[in-house]
């Protein structure tokens, strides 16, 4: 599977600590991440993390252009929602784009922690099989 982790600064330890308690369910997946929340994860696990640019620059629009050409197949996404982000328009879009393209994603840890464990039961084959009879998505 395709899984991207995004943290605003306040859930960054959290992060860290959730992919650190799972890592042995993400390894063999291939990983993306905002700059910085990848940089944090990558320090703390043996994972290896694609990293695009962090979110105010750039990061979270990077991560919806992997939704749009389906790219993607799960977001873990820990949003601060008590402080406001310069950005906040691009964490719409990105939001948006996986309610149109039904992308799972998990804005807080209780969801995180159902999805992470829905990974490791494999429940995500499903999407496999989607690509498969899609014409022009490569799987
Ligand atoms: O701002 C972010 C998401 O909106 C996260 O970006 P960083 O991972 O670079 O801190």
């Amino acid at each position: 599977m395709k899984i991207a982790f995004i943290a605003h600064d306040r859930k960054k330890d959290e992060m860290v600590n959730f992919v650190t308690a799972y890592e042995h369910v993400f390894q063999g997946h291939e990983m993306y991440s905002t700059g910085t929340t990848g940089q944090r994860i990558m320090e703390a696990t043996s994972l290896n993390i694609h990293r695009y640019m962090s979110g105010p620059l750039g990061g979270d629009q990077q991560i919806g252009a992997l939704v749009a050409q389906d790219e993607l197949d799960l977001i873990i996404f820990l949003r601060d929602p008590l402080m406001a982000q310069p950005h906040e328009p691009d964490i719409s879009a990105l939001l948006r784009l996986c309610d149109v393209y039904g992308i799972p994603v998990a804005t807080n840890i209780a969801t995180a922690e159902i999805l992470v464990k829905a990974i490791d039961r494999g429940d995500f084959g499903w999407r496999d099989l989607v690509h498969k009879y899609k014409p022009g998505i490569e799987e």
